[in-house]
């Protein structure tokens, strides 16, 4: 509820640009540029005009895209041709200069006569001549006051000082959610500032204390600033809100059981090195029989119990293992020919502790090798999804180096990757089917690595980019919903970005086949792929570097219908909590 004389006398007292000119339609207005502010930076303004529909009282409110200065008379030869030789002809030049701006609206609001301010919808065009203003702070408070603890802020509005108003709804059923999920997307080219939009929109969901927030860190940066005790970790204890850094590493494989041991032997190159078998169905069979022996679902000489999975790494079940695998019963199941059987016989008798050594980094894949910081992924999964409150977890994927007691491979990270989303997926899907929805966000850095526009020749990447696509597809009913962030539109699988509903664009994707994707993900909005391309690199600037986004989707209560907003992200380390965290910071 507001106050109407207070909206419209703000509205009075707000400074007059212009006014509506022809043509103008309901999808983008021409402005005529008063004279007095012919000179004033206009592209970003917001700004607004007030009109009637449906005998209420209307606040259309929107961005300034572009600014054309037009002067008819040196449209003619005769007049081209005096000032080529003169330099300017007075007083055509300069003072016949006619501007004008175009307006894309985004969000309108009416006032009722109990001074109600609710939502509308653009359904006429004002007469020519209606005022047009520049938004100022105040007017937007007023406005916007029914929503104020929604508010939450990544920057001010392109090219002026007033902060563009969003809101980041949860998840979740109930006050400030959305009701379901959606997926978010974060681009631009490195340097763009994506990582820092990234991490303040990880701060405005973290608001939501019910949330639970997932990071999948390639690059170690967010774990960092959490470890390191940076802005990131200040605003979350400020909003009690308490980090667990998790390392891939120390990720204890769950989940699928002996099917996975069973990948993983293969992935491993175990079969191979240790056991002297290369043939792909050769290593199949042996990885089947030796899971099998460990399970004893085969009748065993050795061993006389089912070994559990988290005491395969032990040096008894190794050696029973190795003494079953070494009879013929169990060899002519790899090879059934007497060459290969004696391959691997000879391999297995020639260096006991060296073959234990790798068998001991494979298995304990599997345990918690008694180190206090090793999780299972099914326990990390489900104390993200369980109901009490929500978590927020960084796993950091990033190379640092492995612990010496397991294998540590690129194939065995993508492998653990997979796992983790698998395992997301299925505890989401069990959590919708007992009628709860997730209300978790899991933000992925550097998406174009792990999804891929092209199928990868690495097969285990292959299938984590298949897992992601299947995730993303299915999960936005069960509440689960997923940030992309990454350098590339281009590079990144289409289903993924097919499936955005809140983009943010930062600098770099106006060329080339970039901005092929960028226009096909936002249609056809010209006016806005323009401002867009003007955007300036931020590591060019000379002095204060800028880093301006443009938002698409339902993100602020400036753009109802997803129409793209433009901003300059705030300064990270000092506008920005002061912004939004202000009060919390304080308590
Ligand atoms: N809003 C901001 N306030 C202060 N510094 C910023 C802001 N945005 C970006 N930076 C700085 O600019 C640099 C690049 O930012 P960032 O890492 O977010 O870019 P990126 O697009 O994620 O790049 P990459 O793809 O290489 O990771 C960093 O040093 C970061 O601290």
């Amino acid at each position: 509820m507001s106050n109407e004389s207070t909206v419209e006398t703000t509205f009075d007292k707000a400074e007059r640009l212009g006014v509506v000119g022809s043509p103008s339609s309901t999808n983008g207005f021409l402005i005529d540029i008063l004279g007095s502010a012919s000179n004033k930076g206009l592209v970003g303004s917001l700004c607004v005009f007030k009109y009637d529909q449906d005998s209420l009282n209307h606040y259309a409110l929107g961005q300034i895209t572009e600014v054309q200065m037009q002067n008819i008379w040196l449209q003619d030869p005769t007049m081209k041709g005096l000032v080529r030789q003169r330099g300017r002809v007075d007083p055509i030049t300069e003072r016949q200069d006619t501007h004008n701006a175009k307006m894309m609206v985004s969000a309108v609001f009416s006032t009722d006569t109990s001074h109600n301010v609710e939502q509308s919808m653009l359904r006429t065009v004002p007469p020519t001549g209606t005022p047009i203003k520049q938004i100022e702070e105040d007017f937007l408070n007023i406005m916007l006051d029914e929503f104020s603890e929604e508010l939450f802020y990544l920057g001010n509005a392109y090219g002026t000082n007033i902060p563009l108003p969003m809101w980041l709804k949860h998840f979740g059923k109930g006050p400030d959610g959305a009701g379901e999920a959606y997926h978010i997307g974060v681009f631009g080219k490195t340097g763009s500032g994506k990582s820092v939009v990234a991490k303040m929109l990880l701060s405005g969901y973290a608001r939501h204390k019910d949330m639970s927030i997932l990071v999948l860190d390639p690059q170690g940066e967010f774990s960092k600033e959490i470890r390191e005790g940076g802005i990131l970790n200040k605003i979350l204890s400020s909003l009690n809100r308490s980090v667990e850094v998790v390392s891939i590493q120390n990720l204890v494989l769950s989940g699928n059981g002996y099917n996975l041991f069973k990948e993983v032997l293969i992935a491993s190159g175990f079969l191979k090195e240790r056991m002297n078998i290369v043939a792909d169905d050769n290593q199949e069979r042996a990885a089947t029989t030796i899971v099998n022996i460990l399970q004893k679902r085969s009748s065993n000489k050795h061993l006389l119990k089912p070994i559990k999975i988290e005491k395969a790494h032990e040096r008894k079940s190794f050696d029973l293992l190795r003494l079953e695998l070494l009879e013929e019963k169990q060899l002519v199941k790899i090879y059934s020919g007497k060459d290969g059987q004696e391959k691997v016989r000879s391999a297995l008798e020639l260096d006991e502790d060296a073959i234990y050594e790798s068998w001991r980094k494979i298995a304990n894949l599997f345990s918690d090798r008694n180190n206090n910081k090793s999780k299972k992924i099914e326990t990390l999964v489900s104390e993200i999804t369980s109901n009490n409150e929500g978590k927020i977890v960084i796993v950091d994927l990033s190379e640092t180096s492995a612990p010496l007691d397991i294998l540590w491979t690129e194939n065995i990270r993508f492998l653990v990757i997979r796992e983790l989303l698998k395992e997301l997926t299925m505890q989401a899907e069990t959590e919708y089917k007992s009628n709860r929805l997730l209300n978790t966000l899991v933000i992925a850095d550097e998406a174009h690595r792990l999804a891929p526009k092209e199928k990868p020749e690495n097969d285990f990447l292959s299938e984590v980019r298949t897992t992601f696509i299947d995730s993303v597809r299915t999960t936005r009913k069960y509440g689960l919903g997923w940030m992309f962030v990454s350098q590339s539109l281009y590079s990144l699988h289409r289903e993924i970005l097919n499936q955005m509903r809140i983009s943010f664009f930062g600098f770099g994707l106006g060329w080339g086949i970039e901005l092929l994707a960028l226009k096909e993900l936002i249609g056809g909005a010209s006016e806005m792929i323009k401002l867009y391309q003007q955007f300036r690199d931020p590591q060019s600037s000379l002095h204060k570097k800028e880093y301006p986004f443009m938002a698409v989707g339902p993100v602020s209560p400036l753009s109802f219908a997803g129409t793209p907003l433009f901003f300059i992200s705030s300064d990270y380390l000092y506008e920005f909590p002061k912004l939004n965290f202000e009060s919390s910071n304080k308590e």
